[in-house]
């Protein structure tokens, strides 16, 4: 492999004397898409806030973007790019404004931040709805501006939590087209999904079962592994066996 931009070694995270994470194992490289996939209180949010310097591991230890998670958590935010469903765009702020404030929040200066407003807002094709209120837009257009934003730093690698979920397959799969884009450029997708289609896009899939990673490979390693005809069948066999599942 390339770059190592994840580089996790029996990463743990206790409460009390709870494994929500157990041990877990693995490299994520430049301009890999990883799917990060388990189910409901699998551990997969616990992973990620240690990813991102959010929350500190109890025993192992892991970097991301070269810095150590558990002491060089200031250096990771710099350079990860975080989307998700429910911690996003400000709906009362327009596309513009969103674009500006995160700019700014990931410590552009004026001149870039205005260069890159207009850089996205072309990209996205959004001129139109530029000055439009956010809450007042479509969740597919909402969720592609949310990712561009997510990006605006031209972070290493952008972690993403269900970044579509409530839209329909169409506007799905142009999602996907532009998570496939960024990641040719080389940049390192990082992604939580409950769809299993979406979980076939990506060039690697890990499934977490009760804090573990029970399965770690490309789509085509995981379905010849576990005898299955897709990702889902992977996953239901896995799931299966879990102790834990709080959905
Ligand atoms: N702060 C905490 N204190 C105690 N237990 C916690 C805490 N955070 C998470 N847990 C527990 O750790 C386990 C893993 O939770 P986590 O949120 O990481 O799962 P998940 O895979 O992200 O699930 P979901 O898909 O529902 O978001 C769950 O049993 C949860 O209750």
């Amino acid at each position: 492999m390339n770059e190592l931009i994840i580089e996790a070694q029996n990463l743990t995270r206790k409460f009390g004397d709870f494994t929500a994470v157990d041990h877990i194992t693995f490299d994520v490289g430049r301009g890999e898409i990883f799917g990060f996939l388990g189910a409901n209180g699998a551990g997969k949010t616990t992973a990620m806030r240690m990813l991102t310097g959010l929350l500190s591991p109890t025993a192992g230890e892991a970097r991301v973007a070269g810095y150590d998670v558990a002491s060089q958590a200031e250096q990771i935010k710099q350079e990860i790019g975080y989307m998700s469903q429910k911690f996003s765009l400000y709906g009362d702020l327009t596309v513009y404004e969103n674009i500006r404030l995160y700019g700014g929040i990931y410590g552009l200066g004026d001149e870039e931040i205005r260069k890159k407003s207009a850089e996205l807002v072309e990209m996205l094709q959004m001129e139109a709805l530029r000055d439009k209120r956010v809450g007042a837009l479509p969740l597919g257009w909402k969720q592609k501006l949310a990712f561009s934003v997510a990006l605006i730093h031209e972070p290493k690698i952008v972690f993403m939590d269900e970044p579509t979920g409530g839209v329909d397959p169409i506007t799905r799969r142009q999602f996907w087209e532009q998570i496939y884009k960024v990641a040719e450029e080389g940049t390192t997708v990082f992604v939580t999904t409950h769809y299993m289609d979406e979980a076939e896009y990506c060039d690697r899939v890990s499934i977490m079962v009760d804090g573990r990673m029970d399965a770690l490979g490309s789509p085509a390693e995981l379905k010849k592994q576990f005898e299955a005809e897709d990702i889902e069948q992977v996953f239901i066999k896995l799931a299966r066996g879990a102790d834990r599942d709080e959905g």
